[in-house]
């Protein structure tokens, strides 16, 4: 079986390309954009794309079919990036079949997805050739990446009508990159206060983790950025601890963390959902267990 991956970084290459391997593909090919730099023994074949200057990722449709073409790959997996999420739509209407979005899960070729906010999981078949956008974390780690790396340049293909960057501005990025993070403090209606989320800060410094939030966190209260809360609408993440304070575990946020390696959560209360999807828990007061636990560690 031959796969092909599509990623923007790194880390999401190598998860796609062990996922490949753990699915028995015996040829993995990847596509690399610009100068991104790929993790030794990664894959069989990497595809080197270079964007022209001034174009957008969004405009490399007709170099990723083309190497579609090339390749004829069994099985596409895509890192579900918004510019990844633009490449396999257009794949898909090119060759006849159907991208098929946040796969949690695949049972062979059946993938699985949640559906309504998290409260049903929907399976689907590929069409002709099977596209499909991986949520992080969805082949676990039991098998890894290989392959010799063997670089090609491919050439790029003129797509028509183009996207041009006209101009763009660096987004002010604070903290600790989630999605990179090996341990994540997410933080959720309990912290009462904008001023006790340094409280999880100085969490965060003994831990060296990320900061995270639900989603009221951000969206309602808009207290941390938006592109920091987890959950079904916002980031899935595997990290090996999470921290989760003063939320309840509504299975729409406890989606973007459960396959992290070990859960710690705090709430006062003690029926509290989270409490039954943790490995260990606190039941305290954020205000009490946090500071104690900053000067114990
Ligand atoms: C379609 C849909 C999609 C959604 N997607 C997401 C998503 O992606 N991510 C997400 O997070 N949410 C999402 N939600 C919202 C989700 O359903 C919950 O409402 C939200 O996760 C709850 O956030 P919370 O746990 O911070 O708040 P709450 O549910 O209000 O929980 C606060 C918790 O803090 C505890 N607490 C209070 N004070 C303290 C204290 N001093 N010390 C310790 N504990 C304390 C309380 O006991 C309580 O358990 C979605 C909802 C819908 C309908």
């Amino acid at each position: 079986m031959k796969v092909l991956v599509l990623a923007e970084r790194p880390g999401a290459a190598e998860e796609l390309s062990a996922g490949a391997r753990a699915m028995g593909a015996d040829e993995v090919a990847l596509v690399a954009f610009g100068d991104m730099e790929m993790p030794p023994s990664c894959a069989d074949l990497i595809y080197r794309v270079t964007v022209p200057e001034g174009l957008s990722l969004d405009n490399a449709t007709a170099t990723v079919n083309a190497i579609f073409d090339h390749v004829r790959p069994d099985v596409v997996l895509v890192e579900p990036t918004r510019h990844m999420r633009i490449l396999a739509g257009a794949l898909a209407f090119h060759g006849g079949t159907s991208a098929i979005a946040d796969v949690m899960e695949l049972d062979g070729d059946v993938a699985s997805s949640m559906y309504y906010g998290g409260a049903a999981i929907l399976k689907r078949k590929p069409g002709k050739t099977a596209i499909y956008l991986m949520q992080p974390g969805a082949f676990g780690d039991s098998v890894a990446a290989s392959g010799a790396n063997q670089e090609e340049p491919f050439a790029w293909v003129d797509p028509g009508a183009t996207v041009k960057v006209l101009s763009s501005e660096p987004i002010e990025k604070s903290g600790v990159d989630l999605q990179k993070a090996d341990v994540v403090v997410a933080a959720g209606r309990g912290f009462g206060l904008e001023s006790d989320l340094d409280m999880a800060r100085a969490l965060c410094d003994k831990l060296e983790a990320g900061l995270g939030c639900t989603r009221p966190l951000a969206e309602d209260m808009k207290w941390l950025p938006r592109e920091t809360y987890i959950g079904v609408s916002g980031l899935m993440l595997a990290p090996k601890v999470y921290v989760a304070a003063g939320l309840s575990g509504q299975m729409q946020h406890m989606v973007g963390c459960d396959r992290a390696g070990t859960i710690f959560a705090i709430n006062k209360d003690a029926d509290a959902a989270v409490f039954d999807q943790c490995d260990y828990g606190i039941v305290g007061d954020i205000q009490t267990v946090l500071p104690l636990l900053v000067n114990e560690l």
